[in-house]
């Protein structure tokens, strides 16, 4: 008798912003607590999981060059996590994961952990696991300290290393400009840059969280504005100085305010509305002070299966520059 093969899954994935990420000291695990309120934005990566012959990663898309496609790819790293977390052999999943990227490598927005979240959403599909998304968000935290974040998505609370989490009420819907740099930031370098910035002297540090909660609780924009907070912005333009030109270059083309997504470099601009992200999104991309510039909004749900009538996008061919 054959065996029925279950069809392809994909799963379209949010990136994040930090709204506020005040960074404590550094741990003896090598890590720092955090408190954070991530918002998931609708820069999207889209991961299709599938039964093959042939195991592996392929990679496409924005930044694709840059990504590893062997057994370092996040993504792979949770195909084997969850192998070995319901019973099957880690070594030997006869599957092939395949991602379409949107959201910029090493920019600071969660892409690896993205994917990451997707193809454990997409293998429980796959798999007919009966696995809740509180018992799937155990194994996010192994792989990474954003991969929760990108597995339930909207806005929430995060302690711990950042994989603690507790959602945020948040009644607007706000519009972003992002700003990807020419080159990537490494994560653990920033925060390094971060402790030898605070060994020499005291940067300042955020304010509490509570007043954020309280501008997102109203969805005023320009309240929230006022309150963007990111104790690492100041070492990922210690190491990256003409992110400065950046952050001043989307306040002068119109938006609230930017702030430095996550440890960079990407710069992320809330603006009043959707026109004005569109206007403000024009202007700095002809100011010549980034790549590519993106409009999002956010908040949005965390990894999920797209089915029915959302069809996956086609994935663009490889342009080398
Ligand atoms: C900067 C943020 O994006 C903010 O949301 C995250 O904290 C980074 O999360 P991530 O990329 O998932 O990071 P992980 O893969 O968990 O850790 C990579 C490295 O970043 C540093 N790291 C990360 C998270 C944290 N709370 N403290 C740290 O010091 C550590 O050097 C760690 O070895
Ligand atoms: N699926 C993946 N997508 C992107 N990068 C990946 C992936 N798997 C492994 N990597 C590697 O992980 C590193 C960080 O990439 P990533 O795009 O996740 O950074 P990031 O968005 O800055 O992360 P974060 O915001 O969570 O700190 C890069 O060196 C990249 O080569």
């Amino acid at each position: 008798m054959l065996a029925v093969v279950p069809p392809p899954v994909t799963v379209r994935v949010p990136s994040k912003v930090n709204l506020h990420l005040a960074v404590g000291d550094l741990r003896p695990d090598g890590y720092h607590d955090l408190t954070t309120i991530f918002q998931a934005l609708s820069l999207t990566d889209e991961v299709t999981v599938a039964i093959a012959d042939e195991p592996g990663v392929e990679v496409h898309g924005e930044g694709a060059d840059a990504v590893p496609t062997g057994a370092s790819n996040l993504a792979w790293r949770a195909v084997q996590e969850l192998a070995r977390h319901v019973g099957r052999d880690p070594d030997e999943p006869k599957i092939r994961v395949v991602i379409n990227k949107g959201i910029p490598v090493s920019g600071g927005m969660a892409g690896g952990s993205a994917d990451a979240a997707a193809t454990l959403v997409g293998l429980a599909s796959l798999w007919r696991l009966d696995i809740t998304r509180d018992e799937l968000a155990g194994i996010c935290a192994k792989l990474g300290s954003d991969v929760p974040f990108t597995l339930y998505g909207g806005t929430a609370l995060g302690t711990g290393r950042g994989e603690k989490l507790v959602p945020v009420l948040s009644r607007h819907t706000y519009h972003w400009v992002l700003a990807f740099d020419r080159r990537g930031l490494s994560t653990p370098k920033v925060f390094t840059e971060l402790d030898r910035l605070r060994d020499e002297g005291d940067p300042p540090r955020i304010g509490a969280v509570e007043p954020v909660l309280e501008a997102l609780a109203t969805g005023d924009p320009r309240q929230l504005a006022l309150l963007l907070g990111n104790d690492l912005q100041a070492a990922s333009v210690s190491l990256r100085p003409g992110l400065r030109r950046t952050l001043r270059a989307g306040v002068s083309a119109g938006a609230l305010a930017g702030t430095v997504s996550g440890s960079g470099p990407t710069c992320a601009f809330l603006c009043s509305d959707g026109e004005s992200a569109l206007r403000v999104a024009a202007e700095l991309a002809g100011a010549g002070v980034c790549r590519t510039v993106r409009v999002a909004h956010g908040p949005v749900p965390g990894a999920r299966v797209i089915g029915g009538d959302e069809t996956p996008r086609p994935i663009p061919p490889q342009v080398h520059a």
